[in-house]
Parts: structure tokens; C-alpha cells; sequence
């Protein structure tokens, strides 16, 4: 029998990623995805031996919307982690979250915690296994689901296994069509901020978009979201109209939180926390019949829950000597502005060199993207980049990088011709013509790292400069493939 460990799977669940020639082709012949995928899915479900009101026992959470999904996942699993640890209710909690910083398992963990690797494996197996037609009776093979749709199918198996009470799920691209929609009842659904991305699939317009992220919307289940435009809000109500759902309510930043601690401190982060709030009050009242959230305060549970929650990569420091990262994987033209923000704000105070690292390979509109960036922080007028540096988000066999990071959906050639990398540093040339910012193109993020901590060390051998001077603050952004590398060699190999 072939080898099962955890790397066998991650190799196997590789081929499963569609080739980047594929997206090309399907994208020219305006092929995009519809109910179909789902109805697929569905016999996979059936086959692995799951009907799908057997995910109604899932108690889940579902989440869409184009920025803060992950986040408000994050919170609303801290907060019932919290209930967790004090009154054993409920007693496992899952989280299925997209995509992973360092290895493919952090998507799938349970109390906050990536499943092991050995369970990976068993359970990636069992699917696979299940979907050849291995098991009794021999069935006819069934054709396996693309990446994401396979690890959702994967998620749904282990958490069923493992006894899990609550889950969180946010969902992958849009919402409709999406593998996390194959639940029917769900405890609540949240709709994060409304935005402009992955177009192709979804719609050049935010009514087209707010179609899709709407459509996790369910009959009579309580639906939540957060101030939209209108031309987005109002899809959302239609469309919860249509689907009868229990009730929708929007929710405004929710004053319980002034006495809370929420990292970053804005408000885009206290809209999250606060749809957060809302979700984990509804998944408790399933839990618990009788639980109610006092109006003027929030429970132990949910400060604690809200002020320790851990989201990796986003808006996330990381200090080392002389020199602070500033981490964030914004990869739209919205969240980049909150990053560009955030990074100002933070370092606008102290002295220092100020670096950029920068990628963005697959995004349609990465050149306005890094324009953006280059907009926000000249508008800002707090702090300068001196350095800037353009790498790939690639990784580096030499550097031992494991299966997790690879990614076949992205043009190779690109990638070893550096392409994106010199268009983005022409562009930055063009903006900031400036001789004493330099900008740099390198083929990896280990080499950008290098660079800046190469920067750190001529500053000390200088040894003179005035005190405090000598901080190097370095933003890394534009995507979160990028970020994910990057905190994989800041942290030493196995971080996850
Ligand atoms: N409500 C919001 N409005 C605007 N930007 C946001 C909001 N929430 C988060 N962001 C920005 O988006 C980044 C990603 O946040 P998060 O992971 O919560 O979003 P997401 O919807 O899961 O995004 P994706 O999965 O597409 O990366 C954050 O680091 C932050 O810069
Ligand atoms: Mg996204
Ligand atoms: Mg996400």
C-alpha cells in the first residue's frame, strides 16, 4: 500500500488544484462555476456516508463577505472557546477557514487548535478512499473535487467524526455556489463587508457580488451583516426575502466594546467583533435555551474571547532586534487601505527606515493595487518608504519549503521571469522618482528578508547614528501567500 502520512496527503490534495493554463482557458471561454459543483459535492457527501442535514448536527456558523470573514470566524470561535473552557458548552468547536498561512491543516482545526497531522492524513484518506470506490460494495469511482471543495468535504468528515458541537465556517469564494453552502440549516449566517474581488467568478459589480455572498442566506435561520452600501444592502435584503429567512438585522458597532480591547484599534475591526458578537449570542442560544447577553455589558466570556483572540497574518508584529515586521495579507483595493493605515499609525512615532515588501501574482488588478498603497501612505503624509522591495511569494525548495505552500494555479513563467516583480518596481519608480529610495527586485521572500535584515546590519556596523534612529520597520503585504511565507521563515519551519 502506498504511503498515507500527512505529506502524502498534502502532495495528493495538490493534484487536486486546478493548473493555472485551465483557469486561463476557462476564464477565456467564460466558463463559471453554478449550482452544478454543488450538486456534485453532494453525491460526495452521500458517498463518504453523509446526508446534509447531517451538517444541521454541526450547529454551524456561516460566514461570506469580501473582508473580515476570517476575522469575524476567528472571534466568534475565540468567544465560544471561551464557553468552552468554562462550562464545557460546547464541547468541540470547529473552525474551517481559508486559505492557510504555512500548512494546509490550519484550515481545519478544532478548539482553535490545526488538526494534527496524522489526523489529516486519516481523514483525507478515508475521502479519498471513499471516492475511488474502495469501501464496501465497490462503488463506481466518483470524480474527486477540486482543492477547496475536497478539503470542505474533508472538513464536514472530520468534524462529524470528532464529535464537534459548533462550527464556524467561512466560506471559500462568493457564497451561493460555494462547498461551504452545502448546509441547510446552519444556527446563523454573517455577511462581512461587501467589496470588489475575484470578479471573474462573481461579477465586475458589488450587486452581482452581493448575490453570491447573499445566497448563504437560509429559511428561517437568523441573518446577520454589517453596513453595506446600499446598492450591496439592497440585494442582501431582497435576497433574504426570498430565501424567508428568520430575521436579518444589520449591526452597527456595538457600544459594548468601548470597555473592549480590539487589535487593530478601528473600526473595521469593531464591525467585525461586532457581527462576531451577534453570531456567537445566536449559536449560545441554540446551545444554551435559556442564555441572554445583557444589553449594556458583555460577559467574561466575550471580552475574554474578543481581546485573546489569535489571527495570524493580519495586522499582526512580529519584533526581532532593531527591526519590526508589520505583517498583513490585504489583497484588495479596501483592505490595503486598512493595512497602509495601520502601518502608518503604528510607526508614525518612532524614527527609523521604513521598508515595503510587496507581491501580489494572481490578482487581475495588482498594479492598481500597489498604486493604492502608494496613494494611502503619500495621502497619510506620516512615513516614507526608503526601501522597497518586490519578491515572489514562491517557495524555495532550497529552504525546505513543504508541499503546503505549492501552487500550481499561478503562471510558472511568470513566476522565474520575475514579471510581475519589475512591473510593480517600474511602477514604483514612476510614482516616487525620489534617488534616495531604493528599490529592489528579488526572487524570493527569503531574500527579502535577508535584504532587510542585510539593512539592519550596515546600520549597526555604522554604529553612529543618534539613538532610536536605527529601528527598521518593514510592512509586508499585497497578499497573504506572501505574509503566510514570510511568518513560515520568521517563525522557523513548523509554526503551524
Ligand atoms: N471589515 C473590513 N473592512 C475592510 N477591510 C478589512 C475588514 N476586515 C478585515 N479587513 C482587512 O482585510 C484583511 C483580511 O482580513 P480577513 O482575513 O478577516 O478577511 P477575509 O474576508 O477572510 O479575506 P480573504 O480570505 O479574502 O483574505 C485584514 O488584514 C484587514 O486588512
Ligand atoms: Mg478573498
Ligand atoms: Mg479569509
Amino acid at each position: 500500500m502506498a504511503s498515507r502520512t500527512y505529506d502524502d496527503a498534502v502532495g495528493l490534495l495538490n493534484t487536486l488544484q486546478t493548473p493555472h493554463k485551465v483557469l486561463n482557458e476557462r476564464v477565456a471561454a467564460g466558463v463559471r462555476i453554478d449550482e452544478t459543483a454543488n450538486n456534485e459535492l453532494r453525491k460526495c457527501l452521500a458517498r463518504i456516508g453523509y446526508s446534509p442535514s447531517d451538517l444541521d448536527k454541526l450547529n454551524i456558523v456561516h460566514v461570506a463577505g469580501t473582508k473580515g470573514k476570517g476575522s469575524t470566524c476567528a472571534y466568534v470561535d475565540s468567544i465560544l472557546s471561551q464557553y468552552r473552557k468554562s462550562h464545557d458548552v460546547p464541547r468541540r468547536v470547529g473552525l474551517f477557514t481559508s486559505p492557510h498561512l504555512i500548512a494546509v491543516r490550519e484550515r481545519i482545526r478544532i478548539n482553535s487548535v490545526p488538526i494534527s497531522a496524522p489526523l489529516f492524513a486519516k481523514y483525507f484518506f478515508e475521502v479519498w478512499d471513499a471516492l475511488d470506490g474502495a469501501g464496501v460494495g465497490s462503488d463506481a469511482p466518483l470524480k474527486k473535487p477540486p482543492y477547496f471543495r475536497y478539503l470542505t468535504l474533508m472538513s464536514y468528515h472530520a468534524f462529524l467524526q470528532e464529535g464537534v458541537d459548533a462550527a464556524i465556517y467561512e466560506v471559500g469564494v462568493g457564497g451561493e455556489y460555494d462547498s461551504t453552502n452545502l448546509v441547510q440549516r446552519p444556527v446563523a449566517t454573517g455577511i462581512s463587508k461587501l467589496g470588489i474581488d475575484h470578479t471573474f467568478t462573481l461579477g465586475e459589480t458589488i450587486d452581482k457580488i452581493a448575490w453570491h455572498k447573499a445566497g448563504i442566506q437560509k429559511s428561517g435561520v437568523p441573518s446577520f451583516t454589517v453596513k453595506q452600501l446600499p446598492a450591496a444592502m439592497e440585494v442582501v435584503e431582497k435576497r433574504a426575502g426570498e430565501r424567508d429567512v428568520k430575521s436579518l438585522k444589520v449591526i452597527d458597532l456595538d457600544p459594548r466594546l468601548q470597555k473592549v480591547k480590539i487589535r487593530p484599534d478601528a473600526d473595521f475591526q469593531r464591525s467585525n467583533a461586532s457581527l462576531a458578537i451577534a453570531l456567537a449570542e445566536t449559536a449560545l442560544k441554540k446551545l444554551y435555551p435559556n442564555f441572554q447577553l445583557p444589553p449594556d455589558s458583555l460577559p467574561k466570556e466575550f471580552v475574554d474571547g474578543l481581546e485573546g483572540v489569535v489571527w495570524r497574518g493580519r495586522c499582526e508584529t512580529k519584533a526581532e532586534g532593531n527591526i519590526t515586521w508589520f505583517l498583513d495579507g490585504a489583497h484588495t483595493e479596501d483592505s490595503i487601505l486598512v493595512a497602509t493605515r495601520w502601518f502608518g499609525e503604528q510607526c508614525s512615532q518612532i524614527p527609523g527606515t521604513r521598508v515595503l515588501i510587496f507581491n501580489q501574482q494572481g490578482h487581475r488588478e495588482a498594479v492598481p493595487l500597489l498604486e493604492g498603497l502608494f496613494n494611502a501612505i503619500k495621502a497619510q503624509g506620516l512615513v516614507k518608504f526608503d526601501h522597497v522591495v518586490f519578491c515572489t511569494s514562491a517557495p524555495q525548495e532550497k529552504n525546505g519549503s513543504s508541499k503546503d505552500s505549492v501552487n500550481y494555479s499561478l503562471d510558472s513563467n511568470a513566476i522565474s521571469g520575475l514579471t510581475m516583480q519589475k512591473t510593480f518596481a517600474e511602477k514604483w519608480r514612476a510614482l516616487d522618482p525620489s534617488p534616495s529610495t531604493t528599490i529592489k527586485v528579488l526572487p524570493c521572500i527569503e531574500d527579502a528578508l535577508e535584504y532587510v535584515r542585510g539593512l539592519d546590519l550596515k546600520s549597526r556596523e555604522a554604529g553612529d547614528e543618534i539613538e532610536g534612529s536605527k529601528e527598521i520597520q518593514a510592512l509586508i503585504t499585497g497578499s497573504l501567500h506572501l505574509v503566510g511565507r514570510a511568518l513560515g521563515v520568521l517563525d522557523g519551519v513548523d509554526a503551524a
